[in-house]
């Protein structure tokens, strides 16, 4: 199976594309580590919450999340909330559910180099 970083994802209007099963995807969740399924208002969604270490570097890491989106012409929705909780929400707007198109643009946002972003988890 193709590693989704290698992939791109495919223009959300094309007649062909569909919402894949929740079975779908929680075989590609293996893929994207830290990345649950949310389901919100019958929607499927991807999401992820972290930490960042100051309210300015949480909208630098907004600004490489959106060069990765602007570059896949995919988008995900980005909250910084409390000045430092970041959450990210991904689903296919277009068909209402996922696609494919949401575990590459997650698994783009997991290759980034933002460890000077984020604040490391407690370690229990
Ligand atoms: C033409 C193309 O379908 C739209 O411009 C794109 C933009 N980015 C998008 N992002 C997401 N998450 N879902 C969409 O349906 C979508 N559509």
């Amino acid at each position: 199976m193709a590693d989704l970083t290698s992939k791109k994802c495919v223009p959300c209007d094309s007649k062909d594309i569909r919402p894949m099963s929740e079975q779908s995807a929680n075989e590609l969740l293996a893929q994207v580590q830290g990345w649950n399924l949310l389901s919100e208002g019958g929607v499927m969604k991807l999401h992820r919450s972290c930490k960042v270490k100051s309210f300015t570097k949480g909208l630098e890491f907004f600004q490489l999340v959106a060069d990765v989106a602007e570059a896949e012409g995919h988008h995900p929705d980005l909250h910084l909330v409390g000045w430092n909780n970041v959450k990210i929400d991904i689903w296919t707007h277009s068909v209402g559910g996922l696609t494919e198109n949401d575990f590459i643009l997650a698994a783009k946002i997991n290759s980034l180099h933002v460890e000077h972003l984020l604040r490391r988890k407690a370690v229990a």
